[in-house]
């Protein structure tokens, strides 16, 4: 059988294709694995050593230049939604971004991928930057970093989040916690609001970022328990179209929203401002505890 043959699961770490799209896959000497498209430096896929997919993927996403992934994990950068004049969300998760390394290193394998300025970024945000992604996998760790650098010569101010949809056997039966006494902005509402109980769930559309948010929260389900860390990210986002939403999403199934959680690094409130030659980093760990 010809390596292109095998199940994604045997593939090594190196360059495949991913549903028709460029993309580099990870495997780490234990059996972790992940795969990130160069179409938005997008994780895509992430199944721990010995276990089970932990993303999200829509079956009815798109792909190809200029659309968004719907599921894994979309970059978010300069802008978080429609918080500033850029499109939803901003440009880097609609772009290509090019592989600078694929590599196993001791019980890691990881991958750096690299988004920089050209003139349609430039078009829609006069800035020249490195945005690099570092996707690492061993056991049952998947790790995430972002690094932003200004390469330009004037001060530069931007969002950021790490998009992440985790998968649920049944969204309706999962459980967040970790958030108690957190302010939040509402998005449904669109209004502030605190979190009373330390458990979220979903019973309907939710889509709130909460300020300053812990560094450690965990999903819980029958039999699963997933730790979800940050560092440098001060927010987090938690998203769930619910059902009447989601019936309007054309690149989701109709019940895609029982599948999912999205649970974002996010840096919103106090956007991150970098003077000529700085950088900055944000990390999103998750951890599959069982
Ligand atoms: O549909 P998208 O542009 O990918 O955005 C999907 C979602 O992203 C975030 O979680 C926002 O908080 C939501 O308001 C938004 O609907």
């Amino acid at each position: 059988m010809s390596e292109l043959q095998q199940p994604r699961a045997l593939y090594p770490t190196g360059l495949i294709e991913f549903d028709g799209q460029p993309a580099v896959h990870l495997r780490a000497p234990g059996g972790a694995q992940a795969t990130v498209l160069l179409h938005g430096g997008h994780v895509v896929s992430w199944i721990p050593a010995g276990g089970e997919e932990q993303l999200y993927l829509s079956p009815a996403t798109a792909y190809g230049e200029g659309s968004a992934v719907r599921g894994g994990v979309p970059v978010i950068f300069p802008q978080f939604n429609n918080r500033g004049p850029l499109p939803k969300h901003g440009f880097a998760r609609n772009r290509g971004w090019t592989l600078q390394q694929a590599t196993v290193r001791g019980e890691h394998a990881f991958a750096v991928l690299r988004l920089v300025d050209d003139e349609a970024s430039r078009a829609l945000w006069p800035h020249p930057f490195e945005l690099e992604l570092t996707v690492s996998v061993d056991a049952g760790r998947l790790e995430m970093e972002m690094a932003v650098v200004n390469t330009g010569d004037t001060v530069m101010s931007f969002q950021a989040a790490l998009h992440t949809y985790l998968a649920t056997a049944d969204v309706r039966r999962a459980q967040l916690e970790g958030l108690l006494d957190q302010n939040y902005h509402d998005a449904v509402l669109d209004q502030p609001r605190q979190q009373w109980i330390d458990v979220v769930s979903i019973t309907q559309e939710l889509d709130r970022i909460y300020w300053n948010a812990p560094p450690a929260l965990t999903l819980r389900e029958a039999g699963r328990r997933l730790s979800i860390r940050s560092s440098q990210f001060e927010d987090v986002v938690v998203w769930n179209p619910g059902p009447e939403k989601c019936a309007q999403l054309k690149d989701m199934p109709a019940d895609g929203w029982l599948g999912m959680l999205c649970v974002e690094a996010a840096q919103i409130g106090v956007p991150v401002v970098l003077a000529p030659g700085q950088e900055w980093t944000g990390m999103q760990t998750l951890i599959a505890e069982n």
